[in-house]
């Protein structure tokens, strides 16, 4: 047996739902780690109305100083009612963490296997086999500009700068040459200002840069439209903070569930984040009801992105993809399983695989 290799985590379970689903995340790394020699320490630390509760503030140095310094960060959810109205509010830390380790690419991913298509709430023809990506731009627009606020009136402030398109859009067409050659870029070019200089950048970066790649313009208003009723023809879908952070949510009915869907935020260099793409889900934390295939699978993708380990990135992905072929799965997906025991599933199918792999191989040599 090689000796173990040592990676340090940072985990911010967060608010609601996100303890819940980070402690499955945990367990399954765990159970990867036994198999392909790894040893994840694991440093919780306060973010959102968790991180409010007992320092006052969304985002505490310390959780920040160790983010910077850890190998990944892995992050459940924030926010909740207990906290709307309050001085300080959970999802600042967030956007605060995002921006603090220069995340700008939030990818997330979704492919809809026949199994998914016959959960989904649309027809099977028209989700089974969907595989797409959606580059978000994460560290700018709307959620970041100036606020203001008097007795009658309010403003948020919408920037975007050349460099902060440039650079996600380079992104997302480097995977795109590596996928099926076609990015489609989401604006509102016809009403924003900076929708115009998105469409500008994304065009010129294309012909200058990937002119291999087939780049398509869509407004953001019908691609909600077209991806409910064609989502096939998509492979990556290149937008802005707000409209990807909507769409992300509205593609995740394909798959049957937000629950299922995970995410990575990347920057140029440094550690990655991930998490789910869904919130707190406060109507249904801390009773065992939420899906913890997002978070798992936002595991996975922290194997392959940040710790560059690919072969166990796709033996959670295989487990996922089989616990949910044999409808071990949460209410959400009309299952009967709680959390936890969705994750000891998943667990036990990472073992099964495992067995099933060394038992060939031994019958091989035989
Ligand atoms: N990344 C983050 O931390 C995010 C935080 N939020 C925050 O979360 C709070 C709740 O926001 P909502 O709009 O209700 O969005 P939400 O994503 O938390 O929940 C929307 C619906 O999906 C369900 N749901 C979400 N995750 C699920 C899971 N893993 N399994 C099964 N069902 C699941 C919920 O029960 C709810 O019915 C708010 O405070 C919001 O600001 C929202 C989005 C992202
Ligand atoms: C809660 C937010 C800051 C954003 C959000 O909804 C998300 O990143 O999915
Ligand atoms: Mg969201």
């Amino acid at each position: 047996m090689p000796p173990f290799q040592d990676h340090t985590i940072v985990v911010l379970p967060g608010d609601g739902v996100g303890p819940e689903v980070t402690a499955v995340a945990c367990a399954v790394l765990d159970s990867i780690g036994d198999f392909y020699g790894h040893r994840f320490t694991y440093q919780e630390h306060l973010i959102g109305g968790a991180a409010i509760d007992a320092t006052g503030e969304p985002l505490p140095d310390a959780t920040r100083d160790a983010c910077r310094a850890a190998d990944a960060v892995l992050l459940g959810a924030v926010g909740g009612p207990k906290w709307d109205g309050g001085k300080r509010r959970p999802e600042e830390g967030l956007l605060a963490i995002r921006k603090a380790m220069g995340l700008y690419a939030n990818l997330r991913p979704l492919q809809v296997s026949p199994v998914m298509a016959h959960r989904s709430p649309l027809k099977k023809e028209i989700v089974e086999g969907v595989d797409l990506i959606v580059f978000r731009e994460l560290t700018g627009g709307i959620y970041f500009g100036e606020k203001t606020r008097t007795d009658t009136t309010a403003s948020d402030l919408c920037v975007y700068s050349v460099e902060e398109i440039e650079r996600v859009a380079r992104a997302a067409f480097q995977t795109a040459r590596q996928r099926r050659g076609k990015v489609t870029s989401v604006d509102k070019a016809n009403v924003m200002e900076t929708s115009r200089l998105w469409r500008e950048v994304v065009t010129r970066i294309q012909a200058e840069e990937y002119p291999d790649i087939t780049l398509e313009h869509a407004l953001v208003d019908s691609m909600a439209m077209h991806l409910i009723r064609k989502p096939r023809e998509y492979d990556v879908i290149l937008t802005e903070n707000m409209f990807g952070d909507i769409l992300s949510d509205e593609i995740s009915v394909l798959g049957g569930s937000i629950g299922l869907l995970p995410s990575a935020s990347l920057g140029t260099e440094g550690p990655g984040l991930f998490e789910p793409i869904h919130g707190s889900a406060p109507d249904i934390a801390g009773q065992d009801l939420a899906n913890p295939v997002g978070m798992v699978l936002s595991a996975a993708l922290m194997l392959r992105h940040s710790l560059k380990l690919e072969d166990e990135a796709d033996a959670i992905e295989a487990a996922v993809a089989a616990v949910l072929a044999a409808g071990a799965v949460t209410a959400d997906l009309g299952g009967e399983l709680g959390c936890r025991a969705a994750g000891d599933a998943i667990c036990d199918a990472i073992r099964a695989i495992h067995w099933a792999a060394a038992h060939r191989v031994q019958m091989h040599w035989a």
